[in-house]
């Protein structure tokens, strides 16, 4: 067997080719309302093909939210499963936003489950939760490493009540260690590392104040916040001043309500990736 190409070089011709988007695949019960479909397992599966047709050269990679297709258990995997191959039969690159994180043993299972080639769910990537500590984490990031993909690690959220765990421990904080240790991990890798960090793109100065070098990282950012939860470019690249090459720009909700005609949809998407390319 070959050695699989790194999924930081995979990310990275991705963004190249098609721009530093992300579009994130988010079928929430009013967004199938407002697309005219129904609240089922089928109704996720129109619109997440839908959603795959009109990104293809228009984002990087695509990153369909796992809750939205687990609450229609069995039926929305297969919903799930059919997006990843639509996705890759286009050519994009897929992330699996499941926020997974265990101890070791149960830690091993979840990275069989998105990461090992002869999985249904695989994607290339997918995103974990590191508060059960860093190294618990340890059986995805080796099996990303040895099957060419990718996983994105929670590092500063977006959401508001992030910075009550994330920010604990001032110049030594959470969010730092966990950092600390992605770069230690990517250290090897020329451009991006195959470990990724999410940080939100409302963090404002928190990297700064915190004493958080993202560059020194070399992950792919993933900066949820953009557009629902109010963020701009611009925002981004006010906090990501010398990492801003390193950013997948990721919204859902806002693209997303631009459908379900395709054609808007796609130039909603191609809108906010100018955007993310003009405020470089
Ligand atoms: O890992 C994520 O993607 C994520 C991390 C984070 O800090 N904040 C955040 O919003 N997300 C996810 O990103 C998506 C944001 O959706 P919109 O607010 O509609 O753009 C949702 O699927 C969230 O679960």
């Amino acid at each position: 067997m070959p050695e699989p190409i790194p999924f930081g070089q995979r990310l990275r011709s991705a963004m190249q080719a098609s721009g530093p988007l992300c579009v994130g695949i988010d079928p929430h019960p009013a967004l199938l309302e407002a697309w005219g479909l129904e609240n089922t397992a089928d109704g996720v599966r129109s619109f997440s093909l839908a959603v795959v047709e009109a990104m293809a050269g228009a984002a990087a990679i695509l990153k369909p939210q796992v809750a939205l297709y687990e609450r229609f258990g069995s039926k929305g995997f297969g919903a799930l499963e059919d997006t990843l191959s639509a996705a890759k039969a286009a050519g994009l690159l897929t992330l699996a936003d499941a926020k997974r994180g265990d101890i070791g043993s149960t830690m091993a299972a979840y990275a069989t489950a998105w990461l090992d080639d002869a999985s249904p769910l695989a994607s290339d990537a997918v995103t974990l939760s590191p508060y059960l500590g860093y190294e618990s984490l340890r059986p995805a990031l080796d099996l990303a490493a040895a099957t060419g993909r990718g996983v994105f690690v929670l590092g500063l959220t977006s959401n508001p009540e992030g910075p009550s765990v994330q920010h604990v421990g001032g110049e030594n904080s959470v969010a730092k260690t966990i950092i600390d240790q992605v770069t230690a991990e990517n250290s090897g890798a020329e451009d991006l590392g195959h470990i990724g960090l999410v940080v939100g793109a409302t963090i404002g100065d928190a990297p700064a104040k915190l004493g958080i070098d993202l560059a020194a990282s070399k992950a792919p950012l993933l900066t949820p916040g953009l557009g629902a939860q109010g963020a701009t470019a611009a925002d981004i690249a006010k906090s990501f001043v010398s990492s801003y090459g390193q950013v997948l720009g990721t919204s859902s909700r806002d693209i997303l309500k631009a459908g379900p005609d395709k054609t808007a949809l796609r130039d909603k998407a191609l809108r906010v990736r100018d955007e993310l390319l003009a405020a470089s």
